[in-house]
């Protein structure tokens, strides 16, 4: 039903610590946590919360890609890694991008 593809355009590799340097700067909000990538998304209640849940559960399933979420009342903590690299890959900041695509002003 719903489409599904390899949508990454990015090398399967794990990026070094320079790399991953340089993408964080471009992405705001996410951090190098325990070895993922993660931000925490903040909601005024509940439902706004679930809405993003199940739209970033619609893209992880249409890029094949699953961040860990972290589900509480107004607040969503996302971690991003990759785990046949063992670590950070471009798969990983390309999901994140498209996470906070989801809350840009249109
Ligand atoms: C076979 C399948 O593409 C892989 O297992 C995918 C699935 N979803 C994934 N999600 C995340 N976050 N990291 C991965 O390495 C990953 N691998």
């Amino acid at each position: 039903m719903f489409p599904k593809k390899d949508w990454s355009t990015q090398e399967r590799r794990a990026l070094t610590a320079i790399e991953i340097e340089a993408n964080l700067a471009q992405h705001p909000g996410w951090q190098l946590h325990a070895g993922a990538l993660e931000k925490t998304y903040r909601f005024a209640n509940y439902h706004e919360t679930m809405a993003f849940v199940n739209a970033v559960a619609f893209i992880a399933h249409a890029q094949d890609h699953h961040p860990d979420l972290s589900v509480h009342y107004g607040r969503c903590v996302v971690r991003l890694n990759t785990h046949d690299v063992q670590g950070i890959s471009g798969t990983d900041f390309e999901c994140a991008a498209r996470i906070d695509a989801l809350l840009a002003a249109p």
